[in-house]
């Protein structure tokens, strides 16, 4: 299996603090890798960083072959931040057509990505009279059309009902499954469960590089909230 992302001895510091601890991983190709540990732990840190927009102090990342941030990958790597990056004032079609261009794709690739987060019956409403968690999804829209290789999902479910949310987990995995690669964070460790490849987060140092099934077998329990929690007391107590 190839990796899409390495990151080697990434050191992050943001607003005069150390955010990310010389930290290593690899993300493979054509997975859904997920990023989960609390709230703070680096997770939006080390997202911005594979996508080239994050000051490093210094690492490396690279991102399908090249240094992030390259030119060469704008096209290649999507990102859908935590913040809706859609326009208010435009209907999800609308907004949907607009990124459709920008990507030099037609107007059948737009209706293909908002069918694919489930948002087809809503594609002449206003963004701005929608939801939370439908303009979320409409934010994902607007990356699934360009088709990129990596898909970078920062907390893609927050605010979504259960229902969605499998919906969704199903949805990376069709894309998975047709050789793109994601990464999504969350905090909620029940989503952890659904990830091909799981890197855990806490404080900026990576707890864990694994899969969900090998952690539960590390950890003596099928519960992965309370594996992560063994893990750091493990981990604590090596420290003391
Ligand atoms: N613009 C900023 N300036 C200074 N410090 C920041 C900035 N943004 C984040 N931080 C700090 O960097 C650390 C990591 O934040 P980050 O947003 O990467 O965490 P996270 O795991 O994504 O959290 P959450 O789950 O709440 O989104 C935190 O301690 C946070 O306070």
């Amino acid at each position: 299996m190839t990796d899409a992302v390495t990151v080697t001895d990434l050191v992050v510091e943001r607003g005069h603090r150390r955010v990310l601890h010389d930290l290593s991983c690899t993300v493979p190709a054509g997975r859904v890798t997920g990023l989960l540990g609390p709230s703070g732990s680096g997770k939006t840190t080390l997202m911005r960083a594979l996508v080239g927009v994050q000051r490093v102090r210094s690492g490396t990342v690279t991102v399908l072959g090249e240094p992030a941030g390259s030119p060469g990958l704008r096209h290649r790597v999507g990102y859908v931040t935590q913040a809706p990056s859609v326009y208010p004032d435009l209907t999800v079609r609308e907004n949907a057509r607009h990124f459709a261009a920008l990507y030099g794709r037609g107007t059948r690739a737009a209706d293909d990505a908002l069918a694919a987060v489930g948002l087809a019956d809503a594609a002449g409403q206003l963004v701005r009279d929608l939801s939370g968690g439908q303009q979320g999804r409409a934010s994902l829209a607007c990356a699934l059309v360009g088709e990129p290789e990596l898909l970078v999902l920062d907390e893609p479910t927050v605010g979504l009902d259960p229902l969605l949310r499998v919906e969704l987990w199903e949805r990376f995995h069709a894309l998975a499954a047709a050789g793109t690669t994601l990464v999504v964070s969350s905090h909620v460790m029940d989503e952890a469960g659904r990830c091909d490849r799981l890197l855990l987060l806490r404080e900026g140092r990576l707890l864990a590089d694994s899969t969900p099934a090998q952690l539960r077998a590390e950890s003596g329990t099928d519960d992965l909230e309370e594996s992560f929690l063994r893990l750091v007391r493990a981990q604590q107590e090596v420290a003391a």
